[in-house]
C-alpha cells in the first residue's frame, strides 16, 4: 500500500545506521569528589573513596595530596585502578588529599582536562575538584587572561580556582567566598592547599556533596572526609555526618571545621532528581535521602499509575534493577533477572570505530531465554534518551521468546539537555523531545510503553522518609519540563575560539 517511508521509519533506518557508527555515544555520566583531611594516608583513602565513586566518571581520575609544605597531583586517562598501584600511591604523601573521576561537560576528555587542577596563586598553590558544571560565565575566562592568569585547561572548573587566584580579598577563604559568589551554575566542590580543605556547593545544590567523620584512636583527632556519595564513606567506615549545604563554604584546618555562607542570595534549592533516578548508587544517601528508597518507590508508583498484565517483570541491569523490584512488589507480578550484564565489559572493549550493528548493547546484555519464553514481560528501565537501548533490549527480549513486551520508565520523559554536569545528548537527539510516547513505543517496538509522571516522581523520592528541608519542590526536573532553575548560555558560545570541546 505505501511504497514512501514515514517520518518514523526513516528515524529507525537513521537509528541503526547510527548504532552502526557510533554503538556507545548516548547518556554518560558525570564526575566523583572526594577530600580527606588528617589521615596518615590521606591518598591511599581517597583511591578507596574514588573506587566508590568510579560509576560517576571513568574518563580520567587524579589524586592531589599535600603534607602541610607541598601540594602534589598525580592524573591519568582511564580508570582509577589503571591510573593508581601501591608505587603511585607512595608518591602522594601526606596527611590531606582530594580526588575526582572525570566525565567531561566542558572542555575535551584529554589529560589537560583531568582533575585535581592546581593553580598557583599568590597564597600558594590551590587544587580544586569539581563535579557540575558552570553556566553564564561570560567574558570571565577572558577578562581574568586580561588580569595576567595563565589557563593550562579547557574546563569551566579552572575559572573558579583563578578566580580565587586573581582575587583581591584580604584572606583566602575570603577570596574562594567571594569568587564563588560570582559564578553561576552547578558545582560541588571539594579544594585544597598545602595545609587546607575546602568544600562548597552551589546556591541551588544540584549536585551531592556529603561530609563525613572517621572517629581519631586513642585520643587522636577525627579525619574529615567530604564525598559525591555516602558509598565512598563506608570502606573507610566513616560515618555520614551531614551534606555541605546549598551556598555552604566548609574549611577544615588545624583549628577545627568551620563553615560560612558564601551565596549573597538564598535562591530555590534545585538538586538534581536524576542523581535518584539514575547516577548514584542506591548504596547512597543523597539530598539526605536514601537513592534506594527513591526507586524502590517510583517503581511503585510506576505500577499504581501504568499497571499491565503480564507474567513477569524483568530490569533492564543495572540501573533499572531497584525500581523493577518495586513495581513487582506493588503490582504482584514475579520479578526475574531475565537480562543479564556482563560486568567485564570496560572501556577498553568500547572503540568508536566498532561498526557491528547492535554489537554494543549485545556485548553488555544477554537474555534468559529459559525465562522469557512464552512470557508476557514488563520490562523496566530508568530513562530512555535517544531509544537505542530501549529499541535493541525489546528486540532481544521479543527474540528469546517473549510472548508480549512492556516497557516502563521510572521517570517522565526525557525532552531538554542537562547543563548542571550530565552529559545528555542535545535536543535533536533526544528521541522525547521530538516524538509522542505512541510514536516512541512503534519506535521501540514494543506492546506498550509508559512513563512515570512528574509529580510521580518527585513524591517518590521525598515519601515515606522526611529529609529536612526535602520536598517535591526542591528538585530541579529541567530534563523533563525544559524550564531551567539558572539562566543558561551554550558554553560552547563562551570558551575563546581554539579551546577543544
Ligand atoms: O535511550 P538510550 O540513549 O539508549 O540510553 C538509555 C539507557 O542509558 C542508560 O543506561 P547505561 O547503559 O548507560 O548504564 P547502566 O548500565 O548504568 O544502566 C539508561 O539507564 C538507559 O538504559
Ligand atoms: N561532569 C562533571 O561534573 C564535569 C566537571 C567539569 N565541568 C568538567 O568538565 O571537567
Ligand atoms: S537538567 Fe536534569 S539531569 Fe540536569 S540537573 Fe536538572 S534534573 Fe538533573
Ligand atoms: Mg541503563
Amino acid at each position: 500500500m505505501k511504497n514512501q517511508l514515514t517520518a518514523l521509519e526513516k528515524d529507525v533506518m537513521i537509528d541503526d545506521m547510527q548504532d552502526d557508527a557510533t554503538p556507545f555515544d548516548k547518556l554518560r555520566e558525570e564526575c566523583g569528589v572526594m577530600a580527606v583531611y588528617n589521615h596518615p594516608d590521606a591518598a591511599r583513602l581517597t583511591y578507596w573513596g574514588l573506587y566508590s565513586l568510579q560509576h560517576r566518571g571513568q574518563e580520567s581520575a587524579g589524586i592531589a595530596s599535600a603534607d602541610g609544605q607541598q601540594v602534589n597531583d598525580i592524573k591519568g586517562m582511564g580508570l582509577v585502578s589503571e591510573i593508581f598501584t601501591d608505587d603511585v600511591l607512595a608518591r602522594l604523601p601526606g596527611h590531606m588529599a582530594i580526588g575526582h573521576t572525570r566525565y567531561s561537560t566542558t572542555g575535551d576528555s584529554a589529560l589537560l582536562n583531568a582533575q585535581p587542577i592546581s593553580v598557583e596563586s599568590t597564597r600558594g598553590l590551590i587544587a580544586i575538584a569539581h563535579n557540575g558544571n558552570l553556566v553564564n560565565l561570560g567574558n570571565s575566562r577572558e577578562r581574568l587572561e586580561r588580569d595576567g592568569a595563565v589557563f593550562q585547561t579547557t574546563s569551566d572548573t579552572e575559572i573558579i580556582v583563578q578566580l580565587i587566584a586573581h582575587s583581591k580579598c584580604s584572606t583566602l577563604v575570603d577570596c574562594i567566598a567571594d569568587s564563588l559568589a560570582q559564578v553561576d551554575g552547578a558545582f560541588s566542590i571539594v579544594m585544597m592547599t598545602r595545609n587546607r580543605v575546602f568544600a562548597a556547593r552551589d546556591p541551588h545544590g544540584f549536585r551531592p556533596l556529603s561530609m563525613g567523620r572517621i572517629p581519631g584512636v586513642d585520643g587522636a583527632p577525627d579525619t574529615f572526609v567530604f564525598a559525591s556519595e555516602t558509598c565512598a564513606f563506608d570502606l573507610l567506615h566513616a560515618k555520614y555526618e551531614r551534606d555541605v549545604e546549598p551556598g555552604e563554604l566548609v574549611m577544615v584546618s588545624e583549628d577545627g571545621v568551620t563553615s560560612r555562607r558564601f551565596a549573597r542570595e538564598t535562591v530555590p534549592t534545585a538538586s538534581c532528581v536524576f542523581e535518584h533516578v539514575y547516577f548514584s548508587r542506591p548504596d547512597s544517601r543523597v539530598f539526605g535521602r536514601w537513592v534506594q528508597k527513591s526507586r524502590e518507590e517510583m517503581g511503585r508508583q510506576l505500577a499504581r499509575e501504568s499497571g499491565v498484565p503480564a507474567d513477569l517483570v524483568v530490569p533492564v541491569p543495572d540501573s533499572g534493577v531497584t525500581a523493577a523490584l518495586g513495581y513487582a512488589a506493588e503490582s504482584g507480578i514475579p520479578f526475574n533477572f531475565g537480562l543479564i550484564r556482563n560486568h567485564y565489559v570496560g572501556r577498553t572493549f568500547i572503540q568508536p570505530e566498532q561498526r557491528v550493528r547492535d554489537f554494543g548493547v549485545r556485548m553488555k546484555l544477554n537474555p534468559v531465554r529459559s525465562l522469557l519464553d512464552g512470557k508476557r514481560v514488563i520490562l523496566i528501565d530508568d530513562s530512555i534518551i535517544r531509544g537505542t537501548t530501549s529499541r535493541k533490549i525489546v528486540r532481544m527480549v521479543r527474540a528469546a521468546g517473549a510472548k508480549e513486551v512492556h516497557m516502563r520508565i521510572s521517570c517522565p520523559p526525557t525532552i531538554s539537555p542537562c547543563f548542571y554536569g550530565v552529559d545528555t545528548p542535545s535536543k535533536k537527539d533526544l528521541i522525547a523531545a521530538n516524538h509522542s510516547i505512541e510514536d516512541i513505543c512503534k519506535f521501540i517496538e514494543a506492546d506498550s510503553l509508559a512513563y512515570l509522571s512528574l509529580p510521580g516522581l518527585t513524591h517518590s523520592c521525598t515519601t515515606g522518609e522526611p529529609v529536612d528541608g526535602l520536598s517535591p519542590a526542591s528538585f530541579c526536573t529541567a530534563c523533563y519540563t525544559g524550564e531551567y532553575p539558572t539562566q543558561w548560555v551554550d558554553v560552547s558560545e563562551i570558551l575563546p575560539a581554539g579551546a577543544a570541546l
